[in-house]
């Protein structure tokens, strides 16, 4: 889009036909159409390169805070529909993307993106150059910004170029506190199949408490489909919480925010439940929280993993899976304390992926193996947790 129009003082009036703008931190202006709800929003911009599977990105509680950006140009021609949620509130605050959102193509469609994202007061732009805005993603690191969708093509630029650069980063934030469930419940896979026409799922082999610091649903499906009753719990559960479910094994559940954040109730919660001896297995937050329970250090990555191709080599059986992640947080491979082992390891950036604890049942990885959007290669990782359990109750 051609430059805005000069103002002296007032409101500036975008390039022709613009009704949205994304201003970054720095005070880069990038012009757009809106969509969604009208208004303001901040966070952190990230990419997330994945071609399917908007809807279920949109949903996935670790995107708290921040603001996404699709890689894929054309979002939203399939609609939206009550099923493809990993939450029921999204928990991104945003989007940007490249193509305006067409008319839904798909028979389960149930409403219009645009319907959909204003029905949740997110809000968006689209007309973006989405590949200029990830390169430099990629140059400078994830930059905080602000997306403002005004219909009447009015902005206050310096007020939000201000706002933008005060934004607060998500270093040291701790966000599950904000998304975990406020009660424990059960979940009830069932009912969830039936309403869905999925069929019914058989009597549970073992009973897993799943610690819940934003859960995504499809875990919670996993876990029933590999033969668990699972109770959820909220993130600031203590042991004792947790042991009265009399669990067979614990699940650590993915999250939003900067993981040490949760240091003074989480970490403590998951060291005493690794002395325990029950079976152990976390994702993505759950992952890290695991790792600095362990003693290990976790840090900010300048642009983090977000996407369904990445590849991941798995050490013990040696093969190459590609795996569906989002995390802009990792676990720092030299602040591993001894009888800890990397299990995995990203094959982008060498970065750690996988986690185990020599001589205990416990064990982690940094990306999805339920994926949703991604590809199926790490549902292996379920099944490893019900041998896991197994072996621990013999
Ligand atoms: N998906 C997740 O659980 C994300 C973990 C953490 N919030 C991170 O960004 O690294």
């Amino acid at each position: 889009m051609p430059s805005p129009s000069a103002q002296d003082g007032g409101p500036t009036r975008g390039p022709a036909g613009a009704t949205a703008a994304l201003i970054l931190a720095d005070g880069t202006v990038l012009w757009g159409r809106g969509v969604g709800a009208v208004g303001e929003a901040g966070g952190e911009v990230v990419f997330n390169t994945g071609m399917s599977g908007y809807q279920e990105v949109m949903t996935d509680p670790s995107y708290a805070g921040q603001i996404l950006t699709f890689t894929f140009p054309h979002i939203g021609n399939v609609g939206t529909n009550p099923e493809d949620i990993e939450s029921v509130t999204p928990a991104a605050r945003g989007c940007i993307l490249r193509a305006d959102i067409t008319e839904p193509s798909n028979w389960r469609a149930a409403q219009h993106l645009d319907a959909w994202l204003k029905s949740h007061g997110l809000v968006g732009m689209t007309g973006v150059d989405t590949r200029r805005l990830t390169r430099r993603i990629r140059d400078v690191g994830a930059p905080n910004g602000l997306i403002v969708h005004a219909p009447d093509g009015l902005f206050d630029l310096d007020g939000l170029k201000t706002r933008a650069a005060g934004w607060p980063s998500l270093e040291g934030l701790d966000l599950a506190k904000d998304v975990t469930c406020t009660q424990t419940y059960g979940w009830d896979e069932t009912r969830w199949s039936l309403a869905h026409g999925y069929g019914t799922q058989d009597t549970p082999r073992f009973h897993v408490v799943a610690v819940d610091y934003g859960a995504k649903r499809n875990i919670l499906r996993s876990l029933a489909s590999h033969g668990c009753r699972v109770t959820v719990v909220p993130a600031s559960a203590d042991v004792e919480a947790i042991m009265n479910h009399r669990p067979d094994g614990i699940f650590l559940s993915n999250g939003p925010g900067d993981p040490a954040a949760t240091g003074t109730y989480a970490v403590p919660v998951v060291q005493k439940l690794v002395a325990s001896g029950k079976p152990v297995f976390g994702i993505c937050l759950g992952h890290q929280i695991l790792a600095l329970a362990l003693g290990a250090k976790t840090y900010k990555m300048d642009i983090g993993h977000r996407g369904a191709n990445h590849p991941v080599k798995d050490h013990t059986t040696g093969k190459v899976e590609i795996t569906s992640q989002n995390h802009g947080f990792g676990v720092d491979r030299a602040s591993l304390p001894p009888g800890v082992v990397e299990t995995h390891t990203s094959l982008f950036d060498g970065t750690v992926e996988g986690l185990a604890v020599e001589g205990k049942p416990v064990f982690s990885v940094q990306y999805h193996p339920e994926a949703s959007p991604g590809p199926q290669d790490s549902q292996y990782l379920f099944a490893r947790f019900m041998k896991t359990i197994e072996e621990s109750k013999a």
